[in-house]
């Protein structure tokens, strides 16, 4: 039946005022307005189609990348449109592009690595897509070990000029995405040679395509790497490889095809290096910017994922009939409670320590700007570590939601195999999440060799506070780096424990801040509360053997739980609704607003392409002869 919510008794039971929680969700009212308006806006254009992806040939699905992309940018230029709102543009368009890296990417590492000058020289080309950009650091044999990287810059004092090279086949560059087929520029990152000495790895700006025929500059060879995971998916992105053979550049170094960022360090034109004193780690400060740009978008994937695997349980029946009524929805069954709301507080934790990372990152920025550099290590490690925990769970989580729907959530139409697949690589790019979790674990340890020893006068602050008040911490007197490698799996535990720990931390700190409208905060309690004890009893054994609770405890816990679970029934509908989501963004027959889950999938099936005829292309080749056994004598 057209037009009849069939969800809207859920929405009648629940008990708090959805629109104020909408706002805490958006994270202002302001926010709130541009999220609902430029969804809408994109919903509503057919331009922005996206439900025929998985049926695409990868050329095809490019090219219609590229057209959404054109399209994008039209609209943004003509509507006029903020910085805030083309990025909500991108948000709920929905398809990974190009875009992504020239925006996310190219442009915060001029802006936080290149001087004033090439800054004003790159910037106002970049803003305007009058060059496009990509970020060019990962090579074929190496990503996780920057500096292993092989690609060489070397500086000519007689030119004046920088040789770029990839000596090997390993030095190719291989991922950086936008490379494979549209970015004209790259920050690539190569190890910088001055007087045949060696100084590190360094980012420089390189022209790859021409800006008139786009083809490849001289002794720039240059391709996509080929398909990835999953059909549709992030196919949409030309991942690329780019080989450097000697290329040069042609103008003098400030305003060069090749320039080297040089805020960290300086070659002056007699070919001397210098290192200046900020830390050298800033050359990885645009890796901590996104980091931390993608903890604020895990919560987005997994809240959708989440909202369309409460709205399909809620739809779903199965067994449980009394007297011929109807069967129990399968969001009743405890089981699927203990699977589902977890998630459900996740996705809410996880919005809030995105907010709060943001803040962070905002704070770390100011104060490098005014040289102060005390707070980059915390800030390293924590947009390291909760990149890491933030999107395994949510790579996790999108997958649990796809068994909780049961066989539908395997098709296409369910948005869930797609979500998966343009999500997981999360867990890989922009640092493997283990060997981020190791940066924090030699975070953590730094931080107790130094509790233990009588020269530091330092007191841990920020996020590691906690630390002084751990008895055997303090008595620690172990080295930084003694055995490392030998318990690095444990350390690694400890990384994420210590993650957790802020996640749980912030979201309490938000729940004390005054939250507005009917129920909201309460609501907000009980999945904080969710969240806490069940990660407290999924590690359990970790709990109980190291004594930090008693078995009586941990069956208290868990009765709190199914308690906290009840609470959270009622109102599991109205709390997905609060992601404001349109049909459209969420791709799903199964998570429509609607609830009429089965009359959409029925009619969906029958447009596949397999079903524009009925007897199937190949049927006299090779169904026929196989029923009449004449499958011997086919040619096929
Ligand atoms: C159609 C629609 C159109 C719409 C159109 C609309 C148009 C308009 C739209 C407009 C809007 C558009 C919106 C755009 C959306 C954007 C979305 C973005 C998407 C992004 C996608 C992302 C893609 C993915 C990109 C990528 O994937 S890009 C490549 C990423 N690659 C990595 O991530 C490598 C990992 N590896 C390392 O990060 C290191 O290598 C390693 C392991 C740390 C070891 O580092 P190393 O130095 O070798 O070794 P250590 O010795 O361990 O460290 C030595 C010392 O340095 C310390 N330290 C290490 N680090 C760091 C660090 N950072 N910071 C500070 N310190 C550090 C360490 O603590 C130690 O300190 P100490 O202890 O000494 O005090
Ligand atoms: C979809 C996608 C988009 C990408 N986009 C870009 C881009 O735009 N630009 C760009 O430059 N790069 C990009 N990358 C590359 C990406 O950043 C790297 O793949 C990533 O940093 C991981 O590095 P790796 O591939 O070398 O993994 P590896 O380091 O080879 O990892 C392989 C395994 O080894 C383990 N391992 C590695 N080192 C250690 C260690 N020290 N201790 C213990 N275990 C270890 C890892 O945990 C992992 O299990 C992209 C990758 C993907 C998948």
């Amino acid at each position: 039946m057209e037009g009849v919510d069939h969800l809207a008794h859920e929405r009648n039971k629940s008990e708090f005022d959805v629109d104020a929680m909408k706002i805490v969700w958006a994270g202002s009212p302001h926010a709130f307005d541009v999220s609902d308006r430029i969804s809408k806006l994109v919903a509503s254009d057919p331009g922005f189609r996206k439900d025929n992806r998985s049926t695409l040939s990868r050329k095809e699905l490019f090219k219609n990348t590229l057209r959404k992309a054109a399209y994008a940018w039209k609209t943004i230029v003509d509507l006029r449109l903020s910085e805030e709102e083309a990025a909500k543009l991108r948000f709920y368009v929905d398809e990974p592009a190009f875009t992504d890296l020239h925006w996310g990417m190219f442009i915060p590492a001029i802006k936080g690595q290149g001087t004033e000058e090439q800054q004003q020289k790159w910037l106002p080309l970049a803003y305007k897509m009058q060059i496009i950009g990509c970020y060019a650091q990962t090579e074929l044999g190496h990503g996780s070990n920057v500096q292993g990287l092989e690609t060489t810059a070397t500086f000519d004092s007689q030119t004046d000029e920088f040789i770029i090279h990839s000596p090997t086949l390993t030095s190719s560059k291989w991922w950086p995405g936008g490379l494979g087929k549209v970015a004209t520029h790259a920050i690539a990152y190569a190890r910088l040679i001055v007087g045949g000495r060696e100084h590190g790895v360094h980012g420089f700006i390189v022209q790859l395509r021409s800006l008139e025929d786009h083809s490849p500059l001289l002794g720039i060879t240059v391709g996509d790497i080929g398909m990835k995971f999953g059909n549709g998916a992030y196919n949409t992105m030309d991942n690329g490889v780019l080989q450097f053979d000697h290329v040069l550049d042609v103008y003098s170094i400030a305003f060069a095809s090749i320039a080297v960022m040089l805020w960290v360090s300086q070659v002056t034109c007699e070919g001397k290096y210098k290192q200046s004193d900020v830390p050298r780690q800033l050359v990885y400060g645009t890796m901590v910017y996104v980091r931390q740009t993608i903890v604020a978008d895990a919560s987005c994937a997994l809240s959708r994922a989440v909202c369309i695997a409460t709205r399909y349980s809620a739809v779903r029946r199965q067994f449980g009939s009394q007297n011929g009524g109807p069967e129990t929805q399968v969001i009743d069954y405890k089981t699927q409670q203990s699977r589902l709301f977890p998630l459900l507080a996740s996705a809410y934790a996880f919005r809030f320590i995105g907010e709060w990372l943001k803040w962070l990152y905002a704070d770390v920025t100011q104060r490098l700007q005014a040289n102060d550099f005390s707070t980059l290590p915390e800030a390293h490690a924590c947009t390291a570590g909760l990149k890491s925990l933030t999107t395994t769970a949510t790579a996790d989580g999108i997958e649990e939601c796809r068994k909780l729907c049961g066989g539908h959530g395997y098709l296409c139409s369910s948005g869930l195999p797609e979500l998966f697949a343009v999500y997981v690589p999360a867990c890989t790019y922009e640092g493997d999440n283990t060997v981020l979790l190791l940066q924090v674990a030699r975070f953590l340890m730094k931080t107790v060799s130094q509790l233990g020893s009588r020269l530091s006068s330092k007191k841990p602050v920020g996020t590691i506070a906690y630390m002084t008040r751990v008895e055997h911490l303090m008595q620690c007197r172990c080295g930084v780096q003694r055995g490392f490698a030998e318990l690095s799996a444990d350390l690694v535990e400890a990384a994420v424990a210590h993650c957790q720990l802020i996640v749980v931390s912030k979201f309490i700190e938000k729940l004390q801040q005054e939250i507005p409208g009917k129920g909201v905060k309460q609501q907000l309690e009980v999945l904080c509360n969710i969240y806490a004890l069940f990660l407290l009893h999924k590690h359990q054994g970790d709990f109980l053997s190291t004594g930090c609770i008693t078995p009586k405890h941990a069956a208290l816990a868990n009765d709190e739980l199914r308690s906290l679970y009840s609470q959270v029934r009622p109102n599991a509908i109205a709390l997905v609704d609060a992601f404001n989501y349109t049909d459209h963004y969420l791709g799903s027959i199964l998570g429509c607003y609607d609830g009429n889950v089965y009359p959409k999938l029925y009619e969906a099936a029958w447009k596949d392409p397999l079903n524009e005829s009925v007897v199937p292309d190949g049927y006299h080749l090779y169904i026929r002869p196989l029923l009449k056994q004449e499958i011997r004598t086919a040619r096929l």
